[in-house]
């Protein structure tokens, strides 16, 4: 079953954005956290590793809900395809980009950081759109002035969220999920922490889910 953008982001009580430099470390990893119950996953295509590590979550880890991030270019919508991503991610929107995921019909959540940004991807169809880089475009009071006037555009705030402010996010009629990094640091990824991951992610599952 394909779920719509707005089902996954809905579902999740938060989107880990995560970058694997190992391909050995996707299920290990990927278990952790859906252990935890955080199990809607972007896998940025910042590292060599990436579109292994989604085959291999994919494959391997019962639960998982794995998407990619980072997207840029049609190529990159191709290749998570092929890879079997239930989703996809962007920074931002270039036309190009754009045209290939409304063509592919990949459920996506792409990037904008101003009024005029947002309203453009809510008139092509994307039902909700990430707001990068959250903290250093305006943060909650910017998407909370946005409410009024466009509510019918819903967020996905991500770029400086943690588990000390995704509240104040979550609390806002507009946002449906956050995304950050906090669940899945790199050095814990290195060391093999995999239980402290598991831990990162009950306590933010925990936090996050009564909202
Ligand atoms: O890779 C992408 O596609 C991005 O858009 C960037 C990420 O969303 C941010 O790097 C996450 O930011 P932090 O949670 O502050 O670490």
């Amino acid at each position: 079953m394909t779920l719509s953008t707005l089902e996954l982001a809905r579902s999740a009580p938060m989107i880990p954005v995560i970058v694997i430099e190992d391909p050995d470390h996707a299920v290990p990893l990927a278990t952790a956290l859906v252990a935890g119950g955080i199990t809607t996953l972007e896998i940025t295509l910042r590292s060599d590793a990436a579109l292994e590590a989604i085959r291999r979550i994919k494959a391997g880890v019962e639960g998982a809900i794995v998407g990619a991030g980072t997207l840029k270019t049609p190529r990159d919508v191709d290749d998570c395809l092929e890879a079997g991503c239930a989703f996809g991610v962007s920074p931002g929107a270039p036309a190009a980009l754009i045209e290939r995921v409304i063509d592919a019909g990949m459920p996506f959540l792409p990037g904008c950081a101003t009024p005029t940004e947002a309203m453009d991807l809510a008139d092509s169809g994307f039902e909700v759109v990430k707001f990068f880089p959250a903290s250093a475009a305006g943060g909650a009071p910017m998407l909370k002035a946005l409410s009024s006037p466009l509510p019918h555009i819903k967020f996905c705030p991500t770029g400086g969220v943690s588990l000390k402010n995704a509240k104040e996010y979550l609390d806002l009629p507009n946002v449906v999920t956050v995304g950050g990094s906090w669940v899945a640091p790199k050095s814990m990824m290195v060391e093999g922490d995999w239980a402290g991951i598991e831990k990162l992610a009950r306590e933010t599952a925990l936090a996050l889910c009564n909202r």
